[in-house]
């Protein structure tokens, strides 16, 4: 069984986004959220970013919880001081984190690991998708696809604003025999999905080796051909080039690939790069006009934003 520092988060829950970025740019192998917007908006439960909790209330109404997971051979003090330190930071971009708590301590992977799965339920996507736990029994209507999905440890169950935001732009851009690229493909959802749209195509990429078995297993689990997931950094392991390059990274990430875009993307191919939260929305778009590309639609739900931009031809 698997040891983990967990590190607890207990914050007012408008500050949640902001801290979820910035976890999602650190080395974290998983993490739990326990947002009371969830239960009071949905009865469903708290279901939100990757992995969900049950002790919900458990700090008040108004005090969300976020547990992040890392590996037990990180200096936890190391971990906590840059947390401390980009909250600190936040403030020169006008966000203001205050009346939060950070704890320790070393757990069991059995303690959290299938927790999330009570409350990952069938999810609509998009105008067709349903995002299908493998676990789950669900009688598809009308035209919708079924996309069978267990992310186990990786990112990409489908209920996070980004993925969602990718996959819808995914489905508005699909053309005939469209090659896709998924840079940064975590549970293999978006590469999956594009191919189920009707790319002739997908590239699916990881750094991270858990979502690389992870996405080849929910590839497998869909039975789908011409989807190839790699092990690698970015694009440095794709071949060729692609009409879709879709990118749910965070905001640092996509700057530092926008030149890699650019050199593999083909003409009229458009590049969907997402994970930007709101307030990094501007950095990205300038970044993107500055190197050739022209802005064809911004797509936001909540905190989150998806840039969606082609090469100028002008
Ligand atoms: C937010 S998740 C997105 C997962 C999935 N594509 C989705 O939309 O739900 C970002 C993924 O990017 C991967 N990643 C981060 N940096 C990367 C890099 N430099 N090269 C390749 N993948 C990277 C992470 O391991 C993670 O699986």
């Amino acid at each position: 069984m698997s040891t983990w520092n967990e590190i607890k988060i207990i914050l007012n829950e408008e500050d949640l986004e902001y801290i979820q970025g910035i976890l999602y740019s650190m080395d974290v192998r998983g993490v739990s959220i326990e947002d009371p917007r969830d239960l009071l908006d949905r009865e469903k439960g708290p279901l939100t970013w990757d992995f969900a909790d049950i002790n919900i209330f458990e700090y008040g109404k108004d005090k969300a919880v976020v547990r992040a997971y890392f590996n037990i051979d990180v200096d936890v003090k190391e971990v906590i001081h840059e947390i401390r330190e980009r909250i600190e930071s936040a403030k020169e971009f006008g966000v203001i984190i205050e009346d939060f708590e950070i704890f320790s301590e070393e757990v069991h992977e059995s303690d959290w690991a299938n927790e999330w799965k009570k409350y990952y339920k069938p999810t609509r996507v998009g105008r067709k998708f349903v995002i299908k736990p493998l676990w789950e029994d669900y009688e598809p209507q009308g035209d919708e696809i079924i996309l069978n999905m267990d992310p186990g440890m990786a990112f990409g169950t489908g209920t996070h604003e980004t993925t969602r935001l990718c996959l819808e732009a995914i489905e508005d851009h699909m053309r005939s025999d469209t090659r896709v690229f998924d840079i940064g493909t975590g549970s293999g959802i978006l590469a999956i999905g594009a191919r189920m749209l009707g790319a002739s195509e997908v590239v699916g990429v990881d750094l991270d080796v858990v979502a690389v078995d992870s996405a080849r297993e929910n590839v497998g689990y869909n039975h789908l051909d011409h989807v190839e997931i790699l092990h690698g950094n970015l694009m440095d392991v794709v071949e060729g080039t692609a009409d879709i390059i879709v990118a749910n990274i965070i905001a640092e990430v996509i700057l530092v690939l926008i030149d890699d875009v650019k050199k593999k993307i083909n003409v009229d191919g458009v590049f969907i790069a997402s994970g930007i939260i709101r307030e990094k929305e501007k950095m990205v778009s300038d970044a993107l006009h500055e190197k050739g590309f022209s802005i064809v639609e911004v797509r936001r739900e909540g905190e989150w934003v998806c840039i969606v931009s082609e090469v100028s031809h002008a």
